[in-house]
């Protein structure tokens, strides 16, 4: 099992035995770790200068702090809380002897290294740490409760091989050379004859399986064919929609390979991002492939006049359930309008990996009679095609998930998120080896917080591995050319973390990915079996971890009843990869002797020292708190955009603010934020730093712009700085609107 590589094999029976309900005690050590962590900002991080964006960016090599003094080891029997107090500070202090967490902020207190490290609380001399025990006033973990689940299953690969297709020669030669494929996969095997008879289809089969040959085979075959031969100067013959960019671009490139031996057929891609006049002069030359994003599409059907339809034979909507969604909706009404109103008689498939209510929705594009084609088992374990042409609504809201997939969900206290976060990370790529993980969460702004703090705190200077840790990032914010060259970086890396918003969840086929991560879980379980898609492909291994709180567990039901079965993997065993890691150790090297309870108190200690460095390098100075604010209020917005029917498992109410701040690194809940729509008062928002109002959305609102934002950045926060955008890119041409 995966997660067995998680256990540490600290000895043959000292796997550390941990019970999360005993997790409320404070404890001396845990006080201790607080306060090394707090030496070693001082020494350490406090020498190297804030980077732009207000964290310590990495350390030249003499700004480090020397060996021994930052690993420092105070003997496990000496308890440093213990330590005489400066004699002036002494009396400061009450006759009384203080209890235990009192002595540590009286400690704090009287030592002025101190004022470095917590928050100004009144005036020079009462300055202390706000760092609260992260194992305190925690809810109990209840026991997950798992509804037994028959997962659905498809076989990926069938034995049957191109060649026995009619197809051109060349382009089977192609096939196996160029994009080294031989056999069908089964959704291949189904759907190209049936779009080589010139049907409509709709096409439903799991991530990874090959959809795109699907269709892009028959296509390729039937404009090879047509006679006289295709011109550029046709125009579009086959029009591609596709949601997201890197998908246009992905897809593009395999189209460029498909028509190596046909030359004279042209594709292109248009996406939002690109230069308008570039690609203005492109379709000017003739593209008869055209792969697109709605938007761009519209936008140059709108404005461009060189863009003519009279030619289009095919429509594809690859992920057409996205497409079909509420935010391109309008996109897309315009371009069937523009399509119907000329050309050929045309063959239209829908494709992906969940289409739902697709079919309901299908007269809106006047298919032919579409072939239901859905990849399952029958009861001899043989694909078969179901060649209904009513797609069996029972059936429609169960989705497949990827064979080799192993989908485990772990469940943390809010505040424990980010140590749980770091620690499963630090456990996949530092110590072991030819990992690839993604990394799924709610907003562009938590997005660039975690990049900055993981870069600072994970791989900074004290890291000391070789190579250091890669993260990577990829959101709607972001320029096109450094989403374009992430995801090309990405795609070729043997490891690394990327941390994504749902821009990255649907049709990318980045390889050998190993791990996905969703730290905040997807507002629709289609999206989930998106994300979760993005490994375990074309029959690979691969491996997903779901986060959840104590109170959102009630979601492995939701998924559930979409046959989506997931294992439990408990928070402590993710923790106990810190006993691997030094830079964290608090009573010193691991060294197998530890009896199992000084262990569990050592794991937790460690976690206190790793979130003391988060908030360190987060308090570090204004422009951190300020990210880490920003980042909080959209996680926060998007907690908000969940739709109706999930508001049962996630709602704001739910969310202790304290604790959701301490995941972002703040040792408060920042005062004065908007978290809910303020009732009848405005006393919120005129607190507000941020004095966008959290509106209230119907729930039809509220899926369109989450679609919407999923694709910009995946939260609607954002919409200030677009129109901000737009204003300033209109000037120079370019779409304003993110896909
Ligand atoms: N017949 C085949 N043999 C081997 N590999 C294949 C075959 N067909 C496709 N592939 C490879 O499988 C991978 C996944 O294909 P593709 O991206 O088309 O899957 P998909 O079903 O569209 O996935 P998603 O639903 O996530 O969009 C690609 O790397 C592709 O090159």
């Amino acid at each position: 099992m995966a997660e067995d590589t998680l256990m540490l094999n600290l000895s043959s029976d000292s796997a550390p035995a941990f019970h999360s309900k005993s997790y409320q005690r404070p404890t001396s050590q845990e006080k201790w770790a607080l306060k090394k962590a707090q030496k070693r900002k001082y020494s350490g991080i406090q020498k190297g200068l804030p980077n732009k964006q207000g964290f310590n960016g990495p350390k030249t090599k003499d700004q480090q702090p020397p060996e021994d003094k930052d690993e420092e080891d105070v003997p496990a029997h000496k308890s440093p809380v213990r330590k005489p107090a400066p004699k002036d500070a002494a009396k400061a202090l009450s006759s009384k002897t203080p209890k235990p967490a009192q002595r540590v902020k009286a400690h704090l207190k009287m030592t002025p290294k101190s004022k470095h490290v917590g928050e100004h609380k009144g005036g020079e001399d009462s300055v202390f740490i706000k760092t609260s025990s992260l194992f305190k006033n925690n809810p109990d973990i209840p026991d997950v409760h798992r509804p037994a689940v028959t997962q659905l299953k498809e076989k990926v690969f069938t034995s049957d091989s191109f060649a026995e297709l009619d197809l051109h020669p060349h382009l089977v030669a192609t096939l196996t050379k160029v994009l080294n494929v031989t056999t069908m996969t089964s959704v291949q095997k189904v759907t190209i004859p049936v779009l080589l008879s010139g049907q409509d289809a709709v096409v439903r089969s799991q991530t990874g399986s090959g959809k795109t040959l699907a269709y892009g085979i028959p296509l390729v075959q039937s404009l090879q064919a047509v006679e006289p031969k295709i011109k550029r100067g046709d125009g579009p013959l086959a029009v591609i929609v596709v949601p997201t960019r890197e998908l246009a671009q992905q897809s593009f490139q395999i189209f460029q390979k498909l028509l190596k031996p046909f030359t004279w057929i042209v594709p292109g891609v248009l996406m939002g991002g690109e230069k308008r006049k570039a690609e203005k002069a492109r379709l000017r030359k003739g593209i008869n492939i055209l792969i697109t994003t709605p938007g761009r599409l519209v936008d140059h059907i709108k404005n461009t006049l060189s863009i003519a339809f009279s030619a289009v034979r095919w429509l594809i909507l690859d992920e057409a359930d996205r497409i079909l969604d509420l935010g391109f909706e309008k996109d897309l009404t315009v371009i069937l309008n523009s399509l119907n109103a000329t050309g050929p008689p045309r063959q239209n498939v829908l494709l992906s990996a969940t289409l739902t209510d697709g079919l309901s929705r299908l007269a809106g594009i006047s298919m032919k009679e579409p072939v239901s084609i859905q990849v399952g088992e029958n009861s001899e374990g043989i694909n078969e095609l179901t060649p209904d042409h009513t797609t069996a609504q029972g059936k429609s809201d169960r989705f497949a998930v990827p064979e080799r997939l192993q989908q485990h969900m772990v469940v943390v206290p809010s505040k424990l998120r980010l140590v749980c976060l770091a620690a499963f990370i630090l456990s996949k790529c530092k110590f072991e080896k030819g990992h690839k993980i993604i990394v799924f969460v709610s907003s562009c702004e938590a997005v660039e917080f975690l990049l900055i703090l993981f870069n600072a705190v994970l791989s900074g200077p004290k890291a000391k591995q070789q190579p250091p840790l890669s993260f990577f990032r990829l959101h709607g914010n972001m320029k096109q050319e450094e989403r374009t060259e992430v995801f090309q970086e990405f795609s070729l890396c043997k490891t690394g973390i990327l941390l994504c918003t749902d821009v990255a969840a649907r049709g990318l086929d980045m390889p050998q990915v190993t791990w996905i991560v969703q730290y905040n879980p997807p507002t629709t379980p289609a999206e989930y079996v998106h994300r979760v898609g993005r490994t375990a492909r074309i029959g690979a291994k691969g491996s997903s971890l779901l986060f959840l709180t104590p109170a959102e567990m009630s979601y492995v039901t939701s998924l559930a009843n979409h046959n989506i079965s997931l294992s439990e993997m408990k928070m402590e065993m993710i923790l106990s990869t810190l006993m691997l890691d030094n830079r964290f150790k608090v009573r010193g090297k691991y060294d197998g002797k530890m009896s199992s309870g000084a262990l569990e108190q050592e794991v937790r200690d460690r976690a206190t020292v790793l979130q003391t460095e988060f908030e360190n390098a987060v308090h570090n100075d204004d422009n951190s708190v300020q990210a880490a604010k920003r980042a909080l209020q959209s996680f926060l917005r998007a907690y908000t955009a969940y739709p109706s029917n999930m508001k049962h498992i996630f709602h704001i109410k739910a969310l202790h603010l304290g604790h959701a701040a301490k995941s972002f690194g703040l040792r408060d809940a920042p005062q004065g934020l908007v978290t809910a729509p303020a009732k009848g008062s405005n006393k919120d928002k005129g607190q507000a730093k941020d004095k966008r109002p959290l509106k209230k959305f119907s729930t039809e609102e509220r899926v369109a712009s989450l679609t919407r934002s999923e694709y910009a950045s995946g939260i609607d926060g954002d919409s200030a700085a677009k129109k901000k955008k737009k204003k300033k890119s209109q000037a120079n041409g370019e779409e304003d609107r993110v896909e």
